[in-house]
């Protein structure tokens, strides 16, 4: 592991240091080193669950840790969504099971969002809690994924319906592991630093908007200012409501409709690109129900479309969509909830909306222009 260059910011998570569910997110370039800083000193074991295209650096970490005395397990996982299942949970618990691993031992997520979800998912089960780092490798895992405690899998009947809050001990944000993340998918992580922007963070739209291109680049200052505010906002919003009793509701903007066309094209569309659908279709609502005006819908469209974010869905029709939507987490007995905007950094609850509503809410985005 090369030497550190210590080029990092902490952004601090939960309550006083130390204490339980309070943790730090170390962001900053050169610094993988620092996986020996986050690993608890208790940990006689560690489970390192990486994504393919991270196997150097999880072999790297691997080293790190494996020089401080640490037994390392390395287990690659079945790439993007298809690591979010039951039985790719099971062969994890097997794996602990079979090596010993207890409450001090500890599970490292290396990857993107859906290696960190059920990374953290696994090391929330198992054994009721062990400790959880987690090394984020895309755009969304640093920004979002690996930040704030929410770990899961997908089930045939929707997106993240099983999982626990666990919160992990440490996360490690290196900006330099995106050198190799393509360009795809550094625009489905900036769908939600552009969510951040509008609930709560302008300046975030601003910085997009006067220069999308350095936005895009993982070793420009911009990239790197946004990541930090994203980051900064769910922070602020998990450390006050860690469970999602009121306000953790703002971070699930664009997600009803999103997690439906997930669901519906069978996990093929990026998260990024469903939740960024999903923000111009609640604007969409949020006009028809008067909460909202024009001009910021479109400007909905126009930051997202500067990020070659998709803006328009017609697959799956309005009906298939609803009975998904209807499972949503924040759907309570047959009353769906959505998060809207009343402007830019005001967000807030749509309860019950009018059928018709959603409807046209559908229908503007199956019809409108990328
Ligand atoms: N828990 C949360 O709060 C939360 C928040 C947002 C999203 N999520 C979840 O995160 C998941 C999406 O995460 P994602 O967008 O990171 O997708 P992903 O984890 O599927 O990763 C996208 C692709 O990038 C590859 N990859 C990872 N790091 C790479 C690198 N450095 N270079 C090249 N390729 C690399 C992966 O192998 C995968 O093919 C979804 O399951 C979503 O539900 C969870
Ligand atoms: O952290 C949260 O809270 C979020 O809602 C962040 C979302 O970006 C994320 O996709 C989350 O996994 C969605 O959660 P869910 O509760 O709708 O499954
Ligand atoms: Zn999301």
């Amino acid at each position: 592991m090369g030497e550190d260059t210590r080029d990092e910011t902490v952004v601090h998570v939960g309550g006083e240091p130390g204490t339980p569910g309070a943790y730090d997110v170390v962001i900053g370039r050169g610094i993988a080193g620092r996986v020996r800083d986050l690993v608890p000193e208790s940990a006689a074991r560690a489970l390192l669950a990486h994504a393919a295209p991270v196997a150097d650096l999880a072999r790297r970490l691997a080293d790190a840790l494996a020089d401080r005395g640490v037994e390392v397990h390395l287990e690659e996982l079945p790439d993007a969504e298809s690591a979010k299942t039951i039985e790719v949970a099971t062969h994890l618990w097997g794996v602990l099971g079979r090596a010993g691993f207890t409450r001090t031992d500890v599970i490292v997520a290396v990857g993107g969002g859906a290696v960190t979800d059920l990374g953290g998912f696994v090391a929330a089960t198992w054994l009721r809690g062990v400790p959880l780092v987690d090394v984020p490798t895309t755009l969304l895992g640093m920004v979002d994924a690996a930040v704030g405690g929410k770990t899961g899998i997908n089930t045939a009947e929707g997106k993240n319906l099983v999982g626990a809050f666990h919160p992990p001990v440490g996360v490690l944000a290196d900006l330099d592991v995106l050198a190799t993340l393509p360009r795809a998918d550094l625009a489905a992580g900036l769908a939600e630093v552009v969510k951040g922007g509008f609930i709560a963070d302008p300046v975030i739209l601003d910085r997009i908007e006067s220069d999308p291109e350095a936005a895009l680049d993982p070793t420009s200052d911009v990239l790197r200012e946004i990541v930090e505010r994203k980051i900064a906002v769910k922070a602020r919003v998990v450390t006050e409501d860690l469970r999602e009793s009121s306000l953790r509701e703002i971070l699930n903007y664009g997600h009803t409709f999103g997690h439906a066309i997930e669901q519906a094209e069978s996990y093929r569309w990026r998260h990024g690109d469903a939740v960024a659908v999903g923000m111009v279709f609640v604007a969409e609502l949020a006009v028809r129900t008067g909460h909202l005006d024009a001009d910021t819908v479109a400007r909905h469209r126009r930051v997202l479309a500067s990020l070659g974010l998709p803006t328009r869905y017609d697959g799956a029709s309005f009906e298939e969509l609803l009975v998904v939507m209807g499972r949503d987490k924040k759907t309570r007995g047959a009353t769906l909830r959505f998060v809207v905007l009343d402007g830019v950094g005001a967000p807030t609850r749509l309860v019950g909306p009018d059928v018709e509503d959603l409807r046209a809410a559908y229908e503007a985005v199956a019809g409108s222009a990328d």
